[in-house]
């Protein structure tokens, strides 16, 4: 019985290799392709749940730390979370609105400059320089973000944090182009808009998931922990990003496509700018008003409800957290469904 045991066993291990070698390795078969997707799919799932922290934060980050030594935090107003109370708040930056406003004008606005340079540069270099060069730029920020949290009541608290959100906003946007770039190579002819579908709601999960813990996080753990929290997520991505770059230079390889990639690549030249239609302008103007509502609103509405409404921060940041909770449930979805109608 030991003898066969021994035997079965040798043989369970030869049929594993085989569905190893058989299922991983041959990058024409799905396998290979959706292994590359979920891989891709965690490169933003960090960056977008920390995008939004400071909406969730809002309150702490703009309520005034004016607790003297003696003074405990004093009794919430009902409805209103224990740790921000109007008069005596340890966990709070003291920032102004305006001041808070600009760690989203500071990303958005570095964030649609540099998009334009980064996606010419990851045409150049390809996607595997631009996916470990991007989602470090987003571990960076992050955790210049968070350490600036650290010198609340000095004068360094606002410059590095806005730095933070600059190499962040640098790092995201451009991350997203590149990822954007690796499902359309691995999925170019079949399943893609599923895959993009796939990608969106695994972002988006980051930004619900935001909406939903990061309050409770930081009850657990305070702010400071909290943003350190959001670049340990940063860190998931950047280990992710070094998987999906050994994946491809694999993959490439062994489809015998690494010459015909870079002569592509040399081609890439900026006056082929002018190449894209009126239809593809239109479609990025019809997006960039749309964002335009969505982002800014998002921003303000966890503390603006929170204030209209006297409702709980909690329930605020899920509320706000709301707008992105249906594109998560939806995208893949309706992704599967324009590819069965395409
Ligand atoms: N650069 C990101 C910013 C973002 C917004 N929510 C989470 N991150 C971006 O523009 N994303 C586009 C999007 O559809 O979320």
């Amino acid at each position: 019985a030991r003898h066969l045991l021994v035997v079965s066993d040798a043989v369970l291990e030869v049929k594993l290799n085989y569905l190893i070698a058989a299922m991983a390795w041959d990058p024409e078969k799905p396998q290979f392709r959706f292994t590359v997707l979920v891989f891709t799919c965690l490169l933003t799932f960090g960056s977008y749940f920390c995008f939004d922290m400071p909406s969730v934060l809002q309150s702490a980050f703009t309520g005034s730390n004016n607790c003297t030594d003696e003074q405990q935090p004093s009794p919430s107003p009902p409805g209103v979370a224990e740790h921000i109370s109007s008069t005596c708040c340890r966990d709070c930056l003291g920032m102004s609105e305006q001041n808070y406003n600009l760690l989203y004008a500071v990303y958005a606005w570095t964030n649609a400059v540099v998009v334009f340079f980064s996606g010419f540069l990851v045409d150049k270099l390809g996607n595997r320089a631009g996916v470990i060069a991007f989602s470090l730029l987003c571990l960076v920020g992050s955790s210049t973000f968070a350490a600036g949290a650290h010198l609340r009541g000095t004068d360094y608290l606002l410059p590095v944090m806005l730095l933070g959100r600059l190499l962040f906003g640098a790092g995201n946007g451009s991350l997203t182009v590149v990822q954007n770039r690796l499902v359309a190579f691995w999925f170019n002819k079949k399943e893609l808009a599923l895959a993009f579908g796939c990608v969106l709601a695994f972002s988006r999960c980051g930004s619900v998931l935001n909406f939903f813990l990061t309050e409770n996080i930081r009850d657990a753990i305070g702010l400071e922990w909290t943003l350190w929290f959001g670049v340990g997520l940063c860190l998931l991505g950047f280990v992710a990003a070094g998987v999906v770059s050994g994946l491809d230079v694999y993959g490439v390889r062994a489809m015998g496509l690494t010459e015909e990639l870079q002569q592509e690549s040399r081609r890439v030249k900026l006056q082929d700018l002018g190449q894209f239609s009126l239809q593809f302008w239109l479609l990025v103007l019809s997006i960039m008003f749309y964002y335009n509502g969505v982002f800014p609103f998002v921003a303000d509405a966890s503390q603006f409800i929170n204030q209209k409404y006297s409702l709980d921060d909690k329930v605020s940041a899920y509320i706000t957290g709301a707008v992105y909770d249906v594109s998560m449930l939806l995208s893949p979805f309706l992704g599967g469904l324009i590819v069965s109608w395409a």
